[in-house]
């Protein structure tokens, strides 16, 4: 259950190596994002009060928090959230049956936690986003092929509560992880330069805090490179060759790439910077002008 990147390595505040973890979570979300569109958007799912039978057993979140909430819960219980690149959706679970693992102290000490603002974006832009795309696509690929529109097979896309559930989780846990992983990023970057960040953490200045972490030329390959892998994934390999039917995309590649720029990195900048705001705290003057002069990591 815990994640492989905190096994021992030379250097974890490496921003390589940090940013080969970023890249190589572009093909978990990416992937995660393929199979959800495989299913209709199914809105009832992310709907309170959708389940008379949730009602039923006492639960009066939705279709989906409940998927969240038992998944977790267990998950939970298996020590995954001791894991310092871990962030649980529901609250109040229960400890570990197991002793935790014991990680190097890598973070400041934080209760930084972006999952409330996945869960809203991901219900409310990525869902609609990808489903549409695909079932578009199907249609569109049908007619252009002078195949009958088969609703019911469409149709068969819909109602697949678990089906969507199940991967809506695992498609979330992907983007919280990647989002969190900012704070590994600012963390590498404060060490680089605690006297650069000090002055505007102490003067909680979230502008200037954020022009200093964010790294357009990173951002911009990033996006291409996305494009690309976006692109390759949703086609098929038949008879050896890709299929270049570009209506039958498996998945809606412009809304991959938006997905990034209006979300995934803004929110892990926004991540980043929340770090940095909490990275003094309980610090003595003595030791944030040691920090300064960058002859300790504290
Ligand atoms: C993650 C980093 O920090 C910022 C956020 C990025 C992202 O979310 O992809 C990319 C570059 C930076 O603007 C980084 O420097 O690698």
């Amino acid at each position: 259950m815990q994640s492989q990147n905190f096994m021992i390595v030379d250097d974890p505040l490496s921003l390589d190596r940090i940013r080969g973890v970023l890249n190589r979570l572009e093909d978990t979300i990416i992937f995660s994002l393929i199979e959800r569109a495989q299913f209709a958007q199914n809105p009832r799912i992310y709907q309170r009060g959708a389940f008379p039978e949730l009602a039923a057993v006492g639960f009066q979140g939705s279709w989906l928090e409940w998927f969240l909430k038992e998944t977790e819960t267990f998950h939970a219980k298996a020590r995954r959230y001791t894991s310092p690149d871990e962030y649980p959706f529901t609250a109040n679970l229960p400890d570990p049956i197991l002793p935790p693992l014991k990680f190097p102290n890598i973070l400041y000490p934080n209760s930084v936690n972006a999952n409330p603002s996945i869960l809203s974006f991901y219900i409310e832009k990525i869902v609609p986003r990808i489903t549409r795309g695909a079932t578009e696509a199907l249609a569109t690929w049908k007619r252009t092929h002078g195949l009958p529109r088969d609703a019911e097979a469409e149709d068969d896309r819909h109602g697949n509560y678990g089906s969507a559930a199940t991967i809506d989780v695992e498609a979330l846990q992907h983007i919280s992880k990647r989002v969190h992983y900012g704070k590994f990023v600012s963390e590498s970057k404060f060490q680089e330069d605690p006297a650069a960040f000090i002055p505007h953490i102490q003067s909680r200045n979230r502008v200037a805090l954020e022009a200093l972490i964010t790294k357009p030329e990173v951002e911009k390959k990033l996006l291409q490179r996305l494009k690309r892998k976006a692109v390759t994934y949703a086609q098929d390999i038949v008879d050896g060759d890709f299929k270049r039917e570009i209506a039958f995309r498996k998945i809606d590649v412009d809304g991959v790439v938006d997905l990034y720029e209006s979300f995934i990195i803004p929110l892990t900048k926004e991540v980043e910077v929340d770090y940095l705001l909490h990275r003094l705290s309980g610090l003595s003057e003595e030791d944030i002008a040691k920090l300064k002069r960058k002859n300790v990591a504290i």
